[in-house]
């Protein structure tokens, strides 16, 4: 695969999300200069004329799929309906118009949890339908499965290079801290910092611990996204992750250490474990000559750097700004 063209229309979709933002920097960084974007409230990608319209007047060469509803595991669990269409449309409207003007390049983003609950673990590309969904998320993970099969028809129908990234859970600025809808990573970072301010005795986290995630910094996935890009053209979806999991009673003592809080944590059963493992394998990616680069800590400490200055300004996505 060729370099991509640092002139070519670039249209980021999502760029105001955690890893449509990171994308956007990193295209920046490395000297696109024409990138284009619309928060969802210029075009909402569910509604297809619009979509049409916008791709009939940009003309993107390049497009970047990061918007998406997402959320952590309560939001997927109970709002389901929501995950499934809302999913569904903004996929099928931006890949519809995409082939139909002539994209020349586009990287769908789908997610970890299309694989089977119980995978055989580190978890393969070629494990996608071998078996059943986690409950929890399933509505989303069969949305983002038809997104997958959808890169793979127009590939297989049109000839189109455009390719699918699956990322495992990712972290990092610009992440959501809501404490009910966002993922464990922000959720427990927003949670403890509180517990710290106030001096509680006690921080509650979901579920009973023992699950394990692997978790990939955002900017390590925007140097993933033009890498496949660049260097990447065939059917099968990538897994993007860093190789190595950790417990999510080991993630809240790490979060709990790099905050502050010394109090106590306590494990509360009555919410959704979820998937007990989730670690993706990484040797397709590892081939293709790409490799993660930000350890969790260092991670999670510029991430609670980033969370502390946001809290200041009043912009952390999740958190209600102050009267
Ligand atoms: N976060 C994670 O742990 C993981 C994420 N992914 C995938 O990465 C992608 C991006 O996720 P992430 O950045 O975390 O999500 P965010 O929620 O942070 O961002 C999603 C973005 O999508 C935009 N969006 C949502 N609905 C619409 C709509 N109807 N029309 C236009 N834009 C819309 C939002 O735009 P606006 O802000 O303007 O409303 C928002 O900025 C998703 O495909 C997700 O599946 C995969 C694995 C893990
Ligand atoms: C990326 C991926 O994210 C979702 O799946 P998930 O991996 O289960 O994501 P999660 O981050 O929400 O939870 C991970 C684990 O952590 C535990 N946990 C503890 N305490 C909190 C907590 O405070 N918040 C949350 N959210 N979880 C907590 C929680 O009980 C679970 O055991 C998918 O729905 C789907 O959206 C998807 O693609």
């Amino acid at each position: 695969m060729a370099s991509l063209d640092r002139a070519a229309r670039t249209y980021v979709a999502g760029h105001n999300g955690l890893v449509g933002g990171a994308v956007l920097r990193h295209l920046r960084s490395e000297g696109f200069t024409d990138l284009v974007t619309r928060t969802s409230r210029e075009l909402d990608l569910r509604d297809r004329e619009a979509v049409d319209r916008f791709f009939d007047s940009e003309r993107p060469a390049v497009v970047v799929l990061a918007a998406a509803r997402v959320g952590g595991i309560l939001a997927n669990s109970t709002r389901p309906a929501e995950f499934l269409s809302d999913n569904l449309r903004i996929q099928v409207n931006v890949l519809d118009a995409a082939a139909r003007v002539g994209v020349e390049r586009l990287l769908f983003l789908g997610s970890s949890c299309i694989y089977p609950k119980y995978a055989e673990q580190p978890i393969r590309e070629d494990a996608l339908l071998t078996g059943a969904l986690e409950p929890t998320n399933d509505a989303y993970a069969i949305a983002k499965i038809a997104g997958v099969l959808h890169v793979q028809a127009l590939r297989r129908q049109y000839g189109l290079p455009y390719v699918s990234a699956m990322p495992t859970n990712l972290y990092g600025p610009g992440d959501n801290f809501d404490p009910v809808g966002s993922h464990v990573l922000p959720g427990l970072m927003r949670r403890f910092s509180e517990a710290a301010r106030d001096g509680a005795p006690s921080v509650v986290v979901w579920g009973s611990g023992t699950p394990r995630r692997e978790f990939l910094h955002v900017d390590d996935l925007a140097r993933a996204c033009l890498h496949l890009l660049e260097h990447y053209d065939a059917p099968e979806p990538v897994n993007v992750g860093v190789g190595t999991d950790v417990s999510i009673a080991e993630l809240a003592r790490l979060v709990a250490d790099v905050v502050g809080y010394q109090g106590a944590i306590e494990f509360d059963r009555s919410k959704p474990d979820g998937t007990p493992r989730k670690l993706l394998d990484v040797s397709r990616l590892h081939a293709l000559g790409w490799e993660a680069r930000i350890p969790l800590r260092e991670g999670i400490e510029e991430t609670y750097r980033w969370f502390r200055a946001s809290l200041a300004e009043g912009a952390a996505r999740g958190i209600p700004t102050p009267a």
